[in-house]
């Protein structure tokens, strides 16, 4: 290989691309694998208030409630208490108290075996009795938990040692405690706390553990305590009272937890206190049953105070001297057991019920304590035992419990019943307990004062911040600063709290922190959402303000709408500025009628309606809606009667209407031409519409009609129908009806304007009528009529035409009232008005009474009336003036005829009346 391959040049460098890779090793899973960097926890510090860190139970400010056991010996000769009861519950002589009066029947009972088994320190085994194996039940009880079981053969000293020395060295520090013995009958309670001046019990013991403690320590003046002995008792089995036992003045009383009247004997060394204890001993309530021949009748409390009392004679467990409290209670009695009656029966059911109130408390604290939406129970309310115990019973202070027993197997079932109704309080916590009688001002900070400002910072920044949203962030940092000002007072009033209160305190503070932190977020989010809706309220308020608003805006527009619209037809209808020039120059625009009477020398008169005039007529689409029908009619009856009626009607029509109705009578003939050119209705509009016109003229010669119908189904429907009649010279009735009628689906009305015109040969008729029916807005009518009786032509125009009245407001009834020319009186005065004669045949008859109208005329046919004098009538009518007496007009100027002329000259009549 060496040999065939070339030495490697010095001067080249290889280079290899791919170079082979290695499979990688698979990396054993190992924990040192993932020694990833390790995340820093969620800075809960700085968010949320330190968690309270869970502590184990052992720890001192997490104890239980201390229960000690202690079993009394068995007594070798235990001599019953005869069921002799003495007169009074005093022991008349205490010396003799286990001496049975004379007579008494003394028994012994067997106390062979016992019932209690100690098991170890802390347990013990009940055992049933053996006379119970055949009937009864033969299991065996098994209680532990105790804090420390005392055999029958501990001695008073080792119990002291055990269970109360801590309580006097912590009473010594500063800290309360309390003691009590409880037990059945004659099973030592009183021997346990009293003792003997041989064997001393727990409170002579303590008091020589508080003075010689303290002698050593304090060299100079010795110590001075304070220490009250008082017994609550029953009398007579009624009322609760309470005795002091160190004094002679007897009876005191109870205001809630405090005791009145009491007095506090300064003890300053062991003899003296002893000397106390004695003396009270002897004042107690006892008497002889058959369980103890110098039973207990009466709950004894003994208080040792390290200070004395704020007010002289008041004891207040709450007052903030350390205090240290041994209770000697009643033993609970079965009636079976004792024989008790009359009062020591009262006595005993006093005591039991105590104890039981007594035990309804710590129940009920155990059962708040395991869950805690069971509310503590106010049970210490029922005995003044209790009430006195408050503090205790509610887990406020520590306190320590011991239970005597007898171990005999009679006594199985007290001390079954006692096992079985007090272990279970050892499971009572103190974790808010009080560690020192010096109650801070406020309970829920007072855990606060051992908290530096470090730690009080994030919690005070988290409120601020919660705060920000609310409206009263000044205040609560006024709040802050308040709890600031009584954390640093607390915390100067702590000061001699020594390494271990201080932990407790932080810790129920931490315990305490959350559920005020969430009632604070929840109180502060309840504020904001408070204030959302006070501000969605005034918005809404502001909208619907500006909504009325808005509809006053709108009313007024419409009434302005209206008035306008009402000015507008107003200034429509009085505009005089179309000459009928213009309207010639301009015929698609206007509405025309001719009239052609070639008997008369091609005689044409010829009518424009200005344009003006047709919106007069006019409905608004959008705002009437209205169905015109229009009727014109011609009736003529003359010699050269060519008379022309005309009526001109548009309505409900978006585009201008014209009609042009041109009449043309030849000669002796009837001729009669129609013209209709309006055009009706524009496509969009689904309205419909007939004009009908219709000439008749009586004469012999046959009768020509004319009618034109232009239906459409769609757009529109109009109907022309036109006939003429002529009755020769004499009797010519030219008769043009026009009806129009004119229908939308989208109007919801109908109109109908009629015209007509008569007339004959002696009478000269012209009539034109507008009529516009149901319409829902208002009607309004339009009548003139007009006749002349010298000529025999009469002529009439009558116009009916009802036009909704929101367009009309200002067409009063006064009005009306003077526009009403046409009936008989007012037919009357016209007569000496511009009417011209006209030489006979043709002229208005104005002192005939015309035919008695047969509509009222309106404004708008006033109107009409008065713009058809714009037409230039007037000229005409004064060409025929200046041309009285000739008949025959020059053949540049339009010829007239006698009807024609007569319509004139009535319109120019009209015109006068009406402008005066
Ligand atoms: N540990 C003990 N050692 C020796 N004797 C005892 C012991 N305990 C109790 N005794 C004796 O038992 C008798 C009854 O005791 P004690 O009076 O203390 O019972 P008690 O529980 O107080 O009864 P009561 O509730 O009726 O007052 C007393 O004579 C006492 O000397």
């Amino acid at each position: 290989m060496d040999s065939n391959t070339s030495p490697p040049c010095p001067g080249t460098i290889t280079v290899r691309r791919n170079p082979p890779r290695r499979a990688r090793a698979t990396p054993k899973m190992t924990p040192k694998s993932f020694d990833l960097p390790e995340i820093s926890a969620f800075p809960n510090d700085g968010v949320l208030p330190a968690q309270t860190p869970q502590k184990p139970s052992t720890s001192p400010e997490n104890e239980n409630l201390k229960v000690f056991l202690r079993v009394r010996p068995l007594s070798s000769s235990p001599i019953q208490a005869p069921r002799v009861r003495g007169k009074s519950a005093w022991p008349q002589n205490p010396v003799k108290k286990n001496v049975p009066p004379a007579g008494a029947k003394i028994s012994k009972s067997k106390t062979s075996s016992t019932c209690i088994t100690v098991n170890d320190s802390q347990s013990v085994t009940l055992s049933t009795p053996v006379s119970w194996h055949e009937s009864k039940r033969i299991k065996s009880e098994t209680y532990g938990g105790f804090s420390h079981v005392f055999s029958s053969d501990s001695t008073q000293f080792q119990v002291y040692e055990r269970m109360v020395k801590p309580l006097v060295d912590e009473f010594l520090g500063g800290k309360s405690g309390m003691l009590a013995a409880l037990g059945p009958s004659g099973s030592g309670k009183t021997h346990t706390v009293f003792g003997t001046p041989r064997d001393p019990g727990m409170v002579p013991l303590a008091l020589r553990h508080i003075f010689e403690d303290a002698e050593p320590h304090v060299k100079q003046p010795s110590r001075t305590f304070y220490m009250s002995i008082f017994e609550i008792c029953s009398e007579r089995g009624k009322a609760e009272k309470l005795f002091d036992l160190l004094s002679d003045g007897g009876e005191i009383s109870m205001q809630q937890s405090s005791v009145k009247g009491l007095k506090e004997v300064p003890i300053s060394n062991t003899e003296q206190a002893e000397s106390l204890i004695a003396q009270a001993t002897l004042r107690r309530a006892t008497a002889m049953t058959n369980t103890n021949s110098q039973s207990s009748r009466s709950q004894c409390i003994i208080n040792i105070c390290d200070a004395p009392p704020k007010c002289k004679g008041v004891v207040n467990p709450k007052s903030n001297s350390a205090v240290l409290t041994i209770i000697d209670l009643a033993g609970a009695e079965r009636e079976k057991r004792t024989g008790n009656q009359g009062a020591r029966l009262h006595e005993s059911n006093f005591i039991n019920n105590t104890l039981m109130v007594f035990g309804l408390c710590l129940r009920s604290l155990l059962e708040h304590q395991k869950n805690r939406k069971k509310p503590l129970q106010k049970h210490f309310q029922s005995s003044m035992l209790t009430r006195y115990l408050r503090d205790y019973l509610e887990g406020k202070k520590r306190m320590s419990l011991i239970l005597t027993a007898k171990p005999g197997e009679e006594d199985f079932l007290d001390t079954s019943y006692l096992l079985r109704q007090a272990s279970p309080y050892m499971q009572i916590k103190y974790n808010e307990v009080e560690q020192s009688n010096i109650v801070p001002k406020k309970r829920h900070y007072q855990g606060s004062s051992i908290m530096d400002d470090s730690k009080l910072s994030p919690l005070s920044e988290n409120l601020k911040r919660m705060r920000l949203v609310s409206e009263h962030t000044e205040q609560n940092d006024k709040n802050i600063a308040e709890e600031r000002e009584n954390i640093t007072e607390d915390s100067s009033a702590l000061g001699k709290l020594d390494a271990n209160s201080s932990v407790s305190l932080k810790s129920e503070f931490d315990s305490q922190v959350p559920s005020e932190r969430s009632h604070i977020i929840m109180q502060n989010f309840a504020k904001v959402i408070w204030n959302v809706l006070k501000q969605y309220n005034s918005k809404l308020k502001v909208a619907e303000m500006e909504i009325e608003n808005l509809k006053e805006s709108i009313a007024n527009e419409k009434t302005k709408y209206s008035e306008i619209e009402t000015q507008l037809n107003e200034f429509k209808a009085n505009c005089t500025c179309c000459k009928v020039d213009n309207i010639k120059s301009d015929p698609e625009d206007c509405s025309s009628v001719s009239l052609v009477q070639p008997h008369n020398s091609e005689q044409e008169v010829e009518y424009s309606f200005p344009e003006f005039l047709l919106p007069c007529m006019k409905i608004s689409e959008e705002t009437f809606h209205a169905e015109s029908s229009f009727v014109a009619r011609v009736d003529q009856c003359d010699e050269d009667g060519l008379v022309l009626s005309t009526s001109c009607t548009q309505l409900c029509s978006e585009n201008s209407d014209r009609e042009t109705f041109s009449l043309t009578k030849p000669e002796h003939h009837s001729a009669s031409e129609v013209d209709d050119g309006s055009k009706i209705l524009s496509e969009p509009s689904d309205a419909q519409s007939s004009s009908e016109a219709r000439l008749d003229q009586s004469d012999e010669q046959p009768t020509l009609g004319t009618s034109c119908t232009q239906p459409d189904a769609n757009m529109s429907d109009r109907k022309i129908s036109t006939s003429l009649l002529k009755a020769e010279d004499h009797n010519n009735a030219l008769e043009v009806e026009a009806v129009r009628k004119r229908s939308s689906e989208s109007f919801d009305s109908q109109s109908l304007s009629e015209v007509r015109l008569d007339l004959s040969d002696e009478e000269l008729t012209l009539g034109t009528s507008c009529r516009q029916l149901d319409c829902e807005k208002s009607d309004r009518e339009i009548s003139i009529s007009l006749s002349k009786a010298e000529d025999h032509n009469a002529l009439e125009i009558e116009a009916v035409r009802k036009i909704p009245s929101e367009l009309f407001v200002s067409s009063s009834s006064t009005e009306d009232d003077k526009l009403d020319p046409l009936s008989p009186k007012d037919a009357s005065s016209t007569k000496t008005d511009n009417l011209v004669d006209p030489l006979g045949k043709i002229g208005v008859d104005i002192s005939r009474k015309p035919p008695k109208p047969k509509r009222t005329l309106m404004p708008s046919s006033s109107m009409l009336s008065r713009d058809l004098s714009t037409f230039d009538l007037c000229d005409e009518s004064e060409k025929l003036k200046g041309n009285r007496g000739t008949r025959k007009l020059s053949a540049h100027e339009p010829q007239r005829s006698n009807g024609s002329i007569s319509l004139l000259h009535l319109l120019h009549v009209r015109k006068n009346n009406l402008h005066r």
